[in-house]
């Protein structure tokens, strides 16, 4: 049974970014955080789609504050251009959803060279949360932290990691590659907790697998599995709005204050695959990712 969002309170005066947030899940739960108050950030690299998904959400809630902003996760330059633009407006950011992926898509390179669903679905979120961390930091308050929420998958089970062959370039098989992006981010998550726990700072950091949701994350899916996944969904996966359900409760709750660093599925927290406690791997797994995203010392936690 999918889990129901209690009702939370009204959110005005503060402040989301939400990637991916012009349809599926993301959009659900950006319109969502509108409909409560909340300034929104739709975060996207299709600026038809983004407007679209603004426009609608205006016309269903004319007091709406939700903008689109351009955000290419596949390109690095791209993500430091989006931090850029958002740091001169002096806002705070209370909260930020690391939504966005892709699924299944053929084999190709970012702008950078990466595997696309390591480079979108991990890179990108990884540089994006560490240049977004300080304004994150100076938002958060004791009781009441700033929130990374983060989308992983139970794919992340199926997924491996080599360290020393992070960029594997032979054999492409668009599964692994999927369930490899969402293995690291659940990494990346909890590593990121622990870090911020370490330092005292007012930022929590937890992990969302939405289920099984009726979007178009599927489409790469090759003609007769999309047939029949297009038959099944109907009948038996969540809609964009249950998906978004949990995303809501682990970035707005205030029953979740203090709580980082688990992985949340259907409303409640959920054990991991055990590679995802190996704290050498989650450490290999960072200090690799600050050195293919060029970071400096000065920006992490
Ligand atoms: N749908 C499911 O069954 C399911 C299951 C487990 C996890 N998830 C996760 O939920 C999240 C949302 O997925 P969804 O089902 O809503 O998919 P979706 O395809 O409907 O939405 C994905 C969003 O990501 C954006 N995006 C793709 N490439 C991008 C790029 N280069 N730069 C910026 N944005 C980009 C798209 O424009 C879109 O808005 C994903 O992280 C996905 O892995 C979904």
């Amino acid at each position: 049974r999918p889990f129901t969002l209690p009702e939370l309170a009204l959110q005005h005066g503060r402040v989301a970014i939400v990637t991916g947030g012009a349809r599926g899940i993301g959009y659900e739960t950006a319109r969502h955080m509108a409909s409560l108050g909340a300034q929104v950030i739709i975060a996207g690299q299709n600026e038809l789609e983004g407007v679209s998904a603004v426009k609608k959400i205006c016309e269903e809630n004319r007091e709406a504050k939700v903008e689109f902003e351009q955000l290419d996760l596949a390109s690095l330059q791209s993500v430091r251009q989006f931090v850029q633009t958002f740091k001169r407006r002096s806002l705070p950011l209370h909260i930020l959803v690391n939504n966005a992926a892709v699924m299944l898509v053929p084999e190709g390179r970012t702008e950078e060279g990466f595997e696309r669903h390591f480079g979108v679905n991990y890179l990108g979120h990884f540089l994006l949360t560490l240049l977004l961390l300080d304004t994150l930091k100076h938002s958060g308050k004791r009781g009441s932290c700033s929130r990374v929420v983060t989308l992983s998958s139970s794919a992340h089970g199926a997924g491996e990691i080599q360290l020393d062959n992070l960029l594997n370039r032979q054999c492409y098989s668009a599964h692994a590659a999927y369930c490899q992006s969402k293995l690291a981010l659940l990494l990346f998550s909890s590593h990121l907790q622990q870090r911020l726990d370490r330092g005292g700072f007012s930022v929590s950091s937890c992990a969302v697998d939405p289920g099984m949701v009726d979007t178009s994350l599927y489409r790469h899916l090759f003609p007769p599995a999309r047939l029949a996944q297009t038959a099944i969904a109907r009948l038996l996966f969540r809609s964009p709005t249950q998906g978004a359900s949990t995303v809501l409760y682990t970035a707005l709750s205030p029953s979740l204050e203090g709580e980082g660093g688990g992985y949340w599925s259907n409303g409640r927290t959920e054990m991991t695959s055990p590679n995802t406690y190996d704290p050498q791997l989650q450490l290999g797994l960072w200090d690799s990712s600050c050195r293919l995203v060029g970071l400096q010392e000065q920006h992490q936690p």
